[in-house]
């Protein structure tokens, strides 16, 4: 049995261990502690008697642990995980049985604002110039639109994150986005005073233009719209410090790919066409904007090369663009320029896309098993060996 003293000393150790613990729970938007953002503002321990049911926990002290929680902005919708992890870590603890509590409110303009500061004082403008960045940037680019690019940059993506790297994606189309319909994203990113949170889908953190509406999408849009609104993705958005960064381009061979690297001098470009020369001549072109910028082009992909049918490989669209795309790059830009991969023309690319799921992932968000899904892993592998 515990004195009353006993009780109040043990008490005060739970109070600063439960601290401890909850140092460890992570705000799933910015990426920091609670503790550190100081969202838990108190930590009330009360005794509770012993318990006398499960013969495990039979004469541990109970204790009735309130948590005064305060959240960033009112109605986060990550509110139910936040609570989740704080009562997980809360009925973890082995000495007592606590039984958890939470008071949960919103931080005042005052204290968000500066917290905000902070955050935004911790990282550069665009964190991903740094020369420290271990971001690798790989920016998809077509010449054509059509060819699959999206398509490849999402499963790109979601290979990364199922393959556990930390993976980030822009949607730099600005005019024809796609990646909320492929990603299945229907919310609007958090805005917290000023500083926007990527929305999590398929384990990739996302941002689209097609994610805003209203006033939110007429400041993205004005200015000289292509290169502000790229800047303003990269560094009004809370990144954190990705494994890796897809930009998905508009289909084009100037202006955006410009952009690109100047805001992202380590984006490496990777090539997207199908097999037929009115695609592959005009992604040659957009691939030769490597010699005005200093950016290097890993590599080609040819979507759509065949479809296979009773047996037999059809090439609709003929043979040889990737192949040609890779020839003509590495002679132009005097290194090599390989050919990455070759992709099936297959209906669950598109209806499985459509339905807002990546193809190459299953509906429990593992990698899929099929052979398309290792043609992706193999990509994914092979763009960050060099
Ligand atoms: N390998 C494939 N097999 C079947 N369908 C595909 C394949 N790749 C892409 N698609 C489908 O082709 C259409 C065009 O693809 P996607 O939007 O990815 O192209 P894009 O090059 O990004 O085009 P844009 O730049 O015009 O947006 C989509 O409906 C997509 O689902």
């Amino acid at each position: 049995m515990l004195t009353q003293s006993d009780g109040e000393a043990f008490a005060k150790r739970i109070k600063s261990d439960v601290f401890t613990l909850l140092s460890k729970v992570i705000d799933p938007e910015l990426g920091r502690s609670v503790t550190d953002l100081g969202m838990i503002t108190d930590i009330e321990v009360e005794p509770a008697g012993f318990a006398s049911g499960e013969a495990n926990d039979l004469g541990k002290p109970i204790f009735d642990v309130t948590v005064y929680v305060e959240l960033t902005i009112e109605g986060c919708p990550l509110t139910a995980t936040i609570s989740e992890r704080i009562n997980q870590v809360l009925t973890s603890y082995q000495q007592a049985i606590l039984r958890p509590r939470q008071e949960v409110s919103s931080m005042s303009q005052d204290k968000l604002s500066s917290l905000v500061d902070q955050l935004k004082a911790e990282r550069r403008a665009n964190p991903f110039t740094k020369a420290s960045s271990k971001t690798r940037v790989f920016a998809v680019a077509s010449g054509k639109g059509g060819v699959g690019k999206s398509s490849v940059a999402a499963n790109l993506a979601a290979t990364f994150a199922a393959l556990g790297y930390d993976t980030a994606a822009i949607d730099a189309d600005i005019y024809g986005f796609s990646l909320p319909g492929l990603f299945g994203v229907h919310t609007q990113p958090t805005n917290l005073n000023g500083m926007l949170m990527p929305i999590t889908a398929w384990g990739v953190k996302l941002i689209s233009i097609g994610m805003f509406a209203g006033a939110e999408r007429a400041i993205l849009w004005r200015g000289p719209r292509l290169q502000r609104s790229l800047e303003q993705f990269l560094s009004d958005v809370w990144w954190g410090e990705p494994d890796v960064l897809i930009l998905d381009l508009a289909p084009g061979t100037g202006d955006m790919a410009i952009s690109v690297a100047q805001a992202l001098p380590n984006a490496e470009m990777v090539i997207v066409t199908t097999p037929q020369p009115s695609a592959s001549d005009v992604a040659v072109r957009s691939g030769l904007v490597a010699l005005q910028v200093p950016t290097r082009v890993r590599g080609v992909v040819e979507n759509m090369s065949w479809y296979d049918h009773n047996d037999e490989r059809l090439r609709i669209f003929g043979q040889g663009g990737g192949q040609r795309v890779s020839d003509q790059l590495s002679q132009a830009l005097g290194y090599s320029v390989p050919l990455l991969a070759q992709l099936p023309l297959e209906p669950p690319i598109r209806t499985i896309g459509e339905g807002g799921r990546p193809a190459v992932l299953q509906e429990n968000g593992d990698l899929d098993s099929g052979s398309l899904t290792q043609q992706f892993v193999k990509l994914a592998h092979d763009l960050l060996a060099a």
